[in-house]
């Protein structure tokens, strides 16, 4: 490709991903460079390397041309970008708009060219809202505070940076010890993760799909903190679990092996197409004692289920607030309004889940979010709801799932009632997760089953 026509594919997949600002970024960009097989690798990456840049540094980027009374086109972002952030001289990126060619930007026109002198960098600006400064969306920020409290900067900062890429080793199959040899006869160095017994670190980016080990399923991959909420989960061999929301099934594959394949799992999810992948996953890694269900509206499956479960795990739909290290654009997709609605939909499906579990069995309440109003005030509005719930503090709770493991790791991830994970603190994405357990012998109460369409719990 030339230049000029890596900057126009440069600009047209970030319009692209303006164009559709509910889809993840990552989704349209894999559907832009199918269609344009064309593009060579090298190319690719130099393309999505500066749209990245540019929706990492969004909210930033969108000030600054905002202060000059510019919108914020992809054309204006991506030439903002290079003069701000990619070391650019006005007169370097005036020149790379006007280069010729089939496949050329056109040329930067007066007022594009009369912002862009306008700019000085560096990016961030002291008079900068607070928020911004930190590069985070403003409906954001009582909820950080109250989260990170002085050491938010530092959360802010860390949730910025590259997330290593964890795996998980896949005990069916093979020993964190085998796994990390394994790796490591393809080259691929790895450490073990400090938390999680069955955790691999690998600093770098290194093509694991298409290595031996994870063809083999001996290797999945998932953040520490998402192996700790299945850790968490305590599933023992022989007891029958929900894995209430499962998606693509991550959680759901790692009780699997800490039940070491007996039991019962069922995999509930509301949408088809996330079964269907899991259910692939599932015979990848060779469990076999899990089975897929897909929640519909008037479904009469969790009622006919009522009180049956030792365990299940809601890993519920949330903001991802706590995933910004890897899905950077969710800080601009994501809003005030879809906080409001999921709070909604995770008490609904908590009220749903609750009822499956049996007297002295478990509930585990987990999300990716860093926001107490989807982490801990759920859980409270829950036991006010249901008070035949008690909390299982975190290190109880962390005893007894390592003790059924048999594992050696002794230090729990925090303190207090429940698990809080940040990338600044811990390592891993963010994540929060409560432990309760189910004390008395009541049958629960009949508010709590299946109704019908307009439940937000199956929608
Ligand atoms: C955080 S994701 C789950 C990720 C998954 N547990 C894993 O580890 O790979 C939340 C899931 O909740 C599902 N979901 C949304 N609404 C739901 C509902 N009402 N009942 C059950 N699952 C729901 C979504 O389809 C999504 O797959």
């Amino acid at each position: 490709m030339t230049p000029a026509a890596r900057l126009a594919a440069t600009v047209a997949l970030l319009s692209a991903m303006e164009d559709q600002p509910r889809r993840p970024a990552d989704a349209v960009a894999n559907e832009f460079f199918r269609a344009r097989r064309y593009i060579g690798s090298s190319d690719r990456r130099a393309v999505s390397e500066r749209a990245w840049a540019v929706v990492r540094e969004r909210l930033r980027l969108d000030w600054r041309l905002r202060k000059l009374g510019a919108e914020p086109t992809a054309r204006l972002l991506v030439a903002a970008q290079m003069v701000l952030m990619g070391g650019g001289s006005l007169q370097g990126v005036v020149a790379a708009f006007s280069e010729q060619g089939p496949y050329a930007e056109a040329p930067l026109d007066a007022e594009e060219r009369r912002v862009l002198a306008a700019l000085r960098p560096p990016l961030v600006r002291a008079e900068m809202p607070e928020n911004l400064r930190l590069n985070l969306p403003d409906w954001v920020m009582p909820g950080f505070q109250a989260r990170f409290g002085d050491a938010l900067p530092a959360a802010a900062e860390a949730m910025a940076e590259a997330a290593p890429l964890d795996l998980r080793a896949n005990l069916l199959k093979t020993t964190r010890d085998g796994a990390l040899a394994a790796l490591a006869a393809e080259g691929i160095p790895a450490t073990p993760t400090p938390f999680s017994p069955w955790g691999l670190r690998i600093a770098d980016r290194r093509p694991i799909l298409a290595s031996k080990a994870f063809r083999d399923g001996l290797v999945e991959i998932q953040d520490e903190g998402s192996q700790l909420i299945a850790l968490l989960a305590d599933a023992r061999p022989g007891m029958r679990v929900a894995d209430y929301c499962a998606g693509a099934a991550g959680k759901t594959l790692a009780m699997a092996a800490s039940m070491n394949n007996r039991g019962r799992i069922t995999a509930c999810d509301v949408s088809a197409p996330r079964l269907t992948g899991a259910a692939q996953r599932l015979r990848r890694a060779g469990v076999d004692n899990a089975e897929t269900h897909l929640l519909e509206a008037g479904d009469r499956w969790a009622k006919r289920r009522a009180a049956q479960f030792d365990r299940v795990l809601v890993d519920a739909p949330c903001t991802g607030t706590g995933t910004w290290r890897r899905n950077p654009d969710a800080r601009i997709r994501t809003g005030e309004f879809d906080l409001n609605e999921l709070v909604t939909k995770q008490r609904a499906i908590l009220d749903r889940a609750a009822s499956l579990v049996r007297p002295g069995g478990k509930l585990v309440y987990a999300t990716c979010s860093v926001l107490p109003e989807e982490d801990e005030a759920q859980v409270q509005n829950l036991l006010e709801r249901r008070p035949e719930f008690r909390v299982v503090p975190l290190q109880e709770a962390w005893k007894q799932s390592l003790a059924a493991l048999g594992s050696v790791v002794d230090t729990a991830p925090g303190e207090g009632d429940f698990m809080a994970l940040a990338p600044h603190s811990h390592g891993t994405d963010g994540f929060f997760c409560a432990v309760l357990e189910r004390t008395e012998v009541a049958v629960p109460r009949s508010d709590t089953t299946t109704r019908a369409s307009s439940d937000p719990a199956v929608t």
